[in-house]
């Protein structure tokens, strides 16, 4: 009988596991257990999440891989206890520390040379420096800092006084923002700048880093442990990526990315040069606000989402004049890390199908932006994550985006990568092991170009606004 792996995917709003056959990747079980609601959570919820969605699952893997979403800061003391909830990839108090940062490296460029990146606030460098210049206590009493897979893996080989090695991989170490893809290594000296050390101060514990495909532990049920990697990098791996294919991910985050031969160092502070999971580079352009624009305004309508989508399909291209700018928590990209949602066109006339449209019209417009700032012309458009389910993103994306664009069939493939490199690490092969990509469905459509124009407008014409948010 064919050996099982697990993979899970420890997202920003739940823990998914798939248990899968270890020689085609077919998936034989799932499960998955809500997280708490916030940008700040105690790591124990997620680690609870694992166990439930885990349970009955995990006991049958040969061996487990953990994908995990980005950035979380998870600061732990000598005895390994975390010194504080982790503050997430989507908690932008940090961006007043993004200037300490390209100060610290003399520019935009020489940030973007030494890390990969000009990094938004939700790097884990720029949280560091938030809880040196907010809770410098907490920041004394750092030791560690993991990430959330990594810390999750940890837990899974027995974590806290087992004498378990703390492991990460590339990947999930390039969004740290003290990390070199360049050097493919950690900069300690920047994480304890960060930490409010001074020169020459003690760096905290940092995991070491593994290499693909390798086995870094083991469970205390007896199951191979690999190294896991983020959530972005796990997809890759996941959907068999080929070279010119470009995934835009539509979760809580929005994301677009590709898989390349070399590192990015992108000024601009768009662009995140991050590492991959197989041993190349995954340049990534990630927005705030992606899933929610659309459930926001499902639950102003009254409506689930399938008649959300209905509503949006029924009205006019360009929503009868209404256009939505959707960075209502603060954005990532632009960076706006104070902005609110703008509604603008507002008539008397409206329809509850115009603002259904504007909504996915507004995500579609702030994902068109994030596929332009990789700058790569894609080979294929694959559109993954929970809201492309819905069949309004499906018809619509084509024609906002102005490209053909394929849906996978619906999976988990964060969990399902993450299954992949452990089956990597269990068979000691040199590369993953050659999964059948998944199915797809491609959907055309004719250009809409009115509405990525006016979409532009309403963006650059707020460029300068400052909100106060409530
Ligand atoms: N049919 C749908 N239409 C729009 N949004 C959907 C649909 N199904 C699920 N979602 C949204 O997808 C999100 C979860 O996506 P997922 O990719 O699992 O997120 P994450 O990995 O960030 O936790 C939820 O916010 C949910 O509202
Ligand atoms: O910050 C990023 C990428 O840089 C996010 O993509 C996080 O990795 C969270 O992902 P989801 O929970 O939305 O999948």
């Amino acid at each position: 009988m064919s050996q099982l792996v697990a993979g899970i995917d420890s997202s920003s709003q739940s823990t998914k596991v798939v248990l899968v056959r270890a020689e085609d990747g077919v998936v034989v079980d799932q499960a998955s257990s809500p997280h708490p609601v916030g940008t700040e959570v105690d790591p124990q919820a997620w680690w609870e999440a694992l166990q439930l969605a885990g349970s009955g699952l995990l006991d049958r893997a040969a061996a487990i891989g953990v994908g995990g979403q980005q950035h979380g800061m998870v600061a732990l003391d000598a005895d390994g206890a975390v010194v504080r909830p982790a503050l997430l990839w989507n908690d932008l108090r940090s961006a007043p520390q993004i200037a300490d940062v390209i100060a610290h490296f003399g520019g935009e460029q020489q940030t973007a040379d030494a890390i990969g990146s000009v990094p938004p606030a939700s790097f884990t460098v720029t949280k560091l420096r938030w809880m040196a210049e907010n809770e410098p206590e907490n920041a004394e009493r750092t030791s560690a800092v993991m990430l959330p897979h990594d810390w999750l893996t940890w837990m899974l080989a027995g974590g806290p006084g087992s004498g378990a090695e703390m492991v990460t991989d590339h990947g999930d170490a390039s969004g740290t923002g003290y990390y070199s893809p360049a050097r493919r290594d950690w900069l300690p000296e920047v994480a304890a700048w960060a930490l409010g050390r001074g020169p020459g101060g003690p760096a905290p514990q940092l995991p070491r880093i593994a290499g693909p495909g390798e086995v870094v532990g083991t469970t205390t049920g007896g199951a191979q442990l690999s190294a896991g990697t983020g959530d972005n990098m796990a997809a890759a791996l996941g959907l068999c990526l080929r070279d010119g294919d470009v995934v835009v991910s539509i979760g809580t985050s929005g994301t677009a990315f590709c898989v390349t031969d070399s590192p990015r160092a992108d000024p601009t502070g768009s662009v995140s040069g991050f590492a991959d999971a197989s041993g190349r580079y995954l340049p990534l352009v990630c927005t705030v606000n992606a899933s929610r624009i659309l459930s926001v305004t499902a639950r102003l309508l009254g409506v689930d989402h399938d008649e959300f989508a209905a509503l949006a399909l029924a009205a006019e291209p360009g929503a009868g004049g209404l256009t939505f700018l959707p960075y209502m928590d603060g954005e990532r990209t632009p960076n706006r890390p104070t902005a609110t949602g703008v509604l603008s066109g507002l008539t008397s006339g409206v329809q509850r199908e115009d603002l259904a449209r504007a909504a996915v019209e507004a995500l579609l417009g702030s994902l068109g932006d994030a596929i332009d700032a990789l700058g790569v012309v894609p080979g294929r458009v694959l559109v993954i994550g929970g809201a492309a389910r819905n069949p309004a993103v499906q018809q619509l994306a084509p024609a906002v985006w102005g490209l053909p664009v394929e849906f996978p069939v619906p999976g988990e493939y964060v969990a399902l990568g993450a299954a992949r490199q452990a089956a990597w690490a269990l068979s000691g092969a040199d590369e993953p092991p050659a999964w059948a990509p998944p199915e797809t469905t491609a959907f055309t459509a004719d250009p809409t170009p009115v509405v990525r124009r006016r979409y532009d407008v309403l963006r650059d014409r707020t460029a300068d606004w400052t909100e106060s948010r409530a």
